[in-house]
């Protein structure tokens, strides 16, 4: 713990804005929840290294994975249907018992605000305290998230660096107090969108999503015609 600290101190905190306040007390009594929302389409190996990484340094109690029907980002984009993509999530999470899957974004029409996602599960469970588990990518835009002033006001954020990128925030965040924890994990390269077009290609995705994820693709024939 110690040593994590001084960590995120010496690589991360300076590049912060000063209304991101590292949160390291957890209480022992609070029921410790992560919210991993995407498209998961498919899910891949470094969903999971964070998820597990989310699980480890935030000492969670579970961490719920939410495919979204979709994405406000990524309006132009048709996933793989919801069916394929929660059947995809269950053989990325197995062998975890903290790891459930949540799919009430695919039952809920138009675009999948997460805001709404965490008012629902607030109101469902109100003694629970909630981290939004985000890559940095999207902590890059976060300002540009529907109600994204609510979210804060409902969850915390752990945020992991994505590639080569450092932890920082969006511009909007600059003033605006929010917790923050950042999730240390090696940075992985990859990306859905990789493993959509290797997919597309006829090439083996193995390495990106793992043994039994690669045979649901290859079973179920997703991904033979390639987009974005
Ligand atoms: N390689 C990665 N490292 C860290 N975080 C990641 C990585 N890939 C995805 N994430 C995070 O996981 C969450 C869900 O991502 P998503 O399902 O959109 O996958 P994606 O790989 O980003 O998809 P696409 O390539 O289609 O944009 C987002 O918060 C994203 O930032
Ligand atoms: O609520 C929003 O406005 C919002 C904007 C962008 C992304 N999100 C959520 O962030 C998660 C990751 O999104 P994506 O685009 O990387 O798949 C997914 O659960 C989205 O619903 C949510």
């Amino acid at each position: 713990m110690v040593a994590r600290r001084r960590h995120a101190r010496g690589r991360a905190l300076h590049r912060l804005p000063a209304s991101a306040r590292l949160d390291h007390a957890l209480t022992a009594t609070t029921r410790t929840v992560g919210l991993f929302g995407g498209s998961f389409d498919p899910p891949h190996l470094a969903h999971r290294a964070l998820a597990q990484a989310a699980l480890a340094q935030l000492a969670l109690d579970e961490l719920v994975w939410v495919p979204a029907r979709q994405s406000p980002h990524k309006a132009d984009h048709a996933p793989a249907s919801g069916a394929d993509r929660v059947a995809m999530l269950q053989r990325m999470t197995e062998g975890e018992p903290r790891f459930s899957i949540d799919a009430r974004e695919l039952d809920r029409a138009g675009p999948s605000y997460t805001v709404d996602t965490l008012r629902q599960l607030h109101a469902e469970q109100p003694g629970t305290r909630w981290w939004l588990v985000i890559g940095q990518d999207q902590y890059a835009r976060f300002d540009t998230w529907h109600d994204w002033r609510g979210i804060l006001a409902l969850a915390g954020l752990a945020v992991a660096a994505r590639d080569a990128d450092r932890v920082r925030a969006a511009p909007g965040l600059a003033d605006v107090p929010h917790t923050l924890r950042i999730v240390e994990m090696t940075p992985l390269p990859h990306s859905a969108s990789t493993v959509r077009s290797r997919a597309a290609a006829g090439l083996d995705v193995t390495a990106l999503v793992g043994t039994p994820v690669a045979r649901y693709i290859a079973d179920h024939h997703l991904y033979r015609i390639a987009q974005p």
